[in-house]
């Protein structure tokens, strides 16, 4: 008879959110008051989801978003990106990193007229003095459905593809989160759509994303909404569709 061992399979590794927030503050201090703009936000952004963030003017989306980014540094608390504390990271070192863990999409695109879709979504590697890896350029414009126009300028696409140009220059160093402000705040209903469904695909194939907006139709595209106010963070919605989302900021706004 033999005998048989029983071996437990090794458990994966548990991975760490694409982005933590610990406790994180941020008090702006003058001579005349203090601003409390977050107050102790603590919430793990898991790997491949896509969340967006919603909540009335002044309460603390963009300062939530740029302590996430490292452009800012929490009064208290900790801010990780993939298991990296920012904290601990000195200057250049942050630079560093945060060129290549995270990327940023704003409501203007902040294309050049003068050069190509593909020689925009090259420059920021082009500035940083990296050799341009072609093929990953025309991988990130190929990611954003723009393949066949690499060689137009801006001004010869929609407000829509140049967003996309725009992800695409965000997508092309392979960052762990994508962080977006407004991202359609410029577009028209169906262009942002289009930008939306985007959006919503890259979180489908792994993409960590995480975007400021103040309609609820786009946050509609996202797996969870958080609701701020005051600097907190005061509910959340999971799959939610546009009409319960703008219910729940209604709700915040009369507050
Ligand atoms: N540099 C600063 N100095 C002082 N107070 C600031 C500074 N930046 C932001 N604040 C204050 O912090 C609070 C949060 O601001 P924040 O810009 O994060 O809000 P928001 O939700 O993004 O607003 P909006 O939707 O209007 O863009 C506000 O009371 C704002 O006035």
């Amino acid at each position: 008879m033999t005998t048989s061992t029983i071996t437990t399979p090794p458990r994966p590794p548990v991975a760490a959110p694409a982005v933590a927030l610990d406790d994180v503050t941020r008090t702006y201090k003058s001579r005349a008051e203090s601003v409390h703009a977050l107050r102790g936000v603590t919430h793990a952004f898991a790997t491949g989801t896509y969340t967006a963030i919603m909540g009335p003017s002044g309460s603390g989306k963009s300062t939530l978003l740029q302590l996430a980014a490292g452009l800012d540094t929490p009064t208290r608390g900790q801010v990780s990106i993939s298991g990296t504390d920012l904290g601990r990271l000195g200057q250049n070192a942050l630079t560093k990193f945060r060129r290549t863990a995270m990327a940023f999409v704003f409501q203007s695109y902040n294309l050049l007229d003068a050069l190509s879709a593909f020689e925009n979504v090259a420059l920021p590697a082009r500035l940083a003095g990296q050799r341009i890896d072609r093929r990953a350029v025309h991988d990130a414009l190929d990611q954003v459905g723009l393949r066949d126009l690499a060689r137009r300028r801006p001004t010869e696409l929609s407000g829509g593809q140049q967003q996309r140009v725009a992800i695409a220059r965000a997508l092309y160093g392979r960052p762990d989160v994508l962080f977006a402000d407004e991202p359609t705040g410029a577009l028209d209903r169906t262009t942002g759509r289009d930008v939306l469904d985007l959006l919503r695909s890259l979180a489908d194939g792994g993409q960590t994303v995480v975007m400021v907006t103040h309609d609820p139709l786009a946050a509609s595209y996202a797996d969870e909404t958080l609701f701020l106010a005051d600097g907190q963070i005061v509910g959340r919605l999971r799959h939610a569709d546009a009409t319960a989302i703008a219910q729940r900021m209604s709700e915040l706004e009369q507050r």
